[in-house]
């Protein structure tokens, strides 16, 4: 495997990513060249459409560029085969889709737990950890509830913390509050930044939430599929227009 020379956690240099549907070719991200350094929270901003969740999934290697180089933790992802892919991104990754599925049969606090068990590593404290994250987003008085008894707010959250429970590394989430009210948005938010500054957490969230943007430490703005500015010079708050 090849390791790049840089800290970055994530780094993105010359990513395309076209979609072939039947004879139409859709070019989704173009040129696009960023760094994610360890511990900080940045938000992908832009309309719909423009390209923000093709990039999540890059960023969460769900989907490979169709040319260009990702690293992750200095490792040239191009380079992995998808049974390493995976793993690394069981390991290291949390998702957060916008459409939340949940295992209907499994309590909000078995789902959360799930992940862990998956993977293996310290079961032993799995409903533990489950039942803390549960009661940090608000949800103590739902740990034993199925989905079916949740509203979409509370599965929304039972979802964020399923992301959290491996204590990932790096968290990717693609509109994680879109269906969240004022108060849920601040929980999430407060639990991302205590995550960020007690465990040193990466997150980089799409979204076009301006509640998000405001706790972003960094937001980088996608326009029909190219950032605007070199990340260096994108400045906080860059898509207060768009939102
Ligand atoms: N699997 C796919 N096949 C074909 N086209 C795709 C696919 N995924 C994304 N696209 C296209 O790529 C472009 C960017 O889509 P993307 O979903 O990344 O935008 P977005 O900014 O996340 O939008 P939204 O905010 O509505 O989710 C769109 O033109 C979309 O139709």
């Amino acid at each position: 495997m090849v390791a790049n020379a840089h800290s970055a956690l994530v780094e993105l240099s010359g990513v395309h990513r076209r979609f072939r549907t039947g004879k139409v070719l859709v070019h989704a991200l173009y040129d696009i060249s960023l760094r994610v350094q360890p511990g900080e929270i940045l938000a992908i901003c832009g309309p719909s459409g423009h390209g923000k969740t093709t990039l999540a999934s890059l960023i969460g290697l769900l989907d490979p560029p169709s040319e260009g180089s990702l690293w992750f933790d200095g490792l040239a992802t191009e380079s992995l085969a998808e049974g390493a892919r995976r793993q690394l991104r069981t390991e290291k990754i949390g998702l957060v889709f916008q459409h939340c599925t949940l295992v209907p049969v499994l309590s909000a606090q078995e789902n959360v737990m799930l992940p862990r068990l998956l993977n293996g590593k310290r079961p032993d404290d799995a409903g533990e950890l489950a039942a803390e994250l549960l009661a940090r987003l608000g949800l103590a008085a739902q740990v034993r509830q199925l989905p079916t008894a949740l509203d979409a707010s509370q599965r929304q959250r039972v979802c964020i913390a399923r992301a959290l429970v491996t204590r990932p590394a790096l968290v990717v989430a693609d509109e994680p509050t879109s269906r969240l009210d004022s108060g849920s948005v601040r929980m999430v938010m407060d639990l991302f930044s205590a995550l960020q500054r007690e465990r040193g957490t990466t997150f980089v969230i799409a979204t076009r939430d301006q509640r998000q943007l405001l706790r972003a430490a960094r937001t980088l703005q996608l326009s029909e599929g190219r950032l605007l500015g070199a990340p260096a010079d994108t400045p906080r708050l860059a898509c207060r227009a768009l939102a």
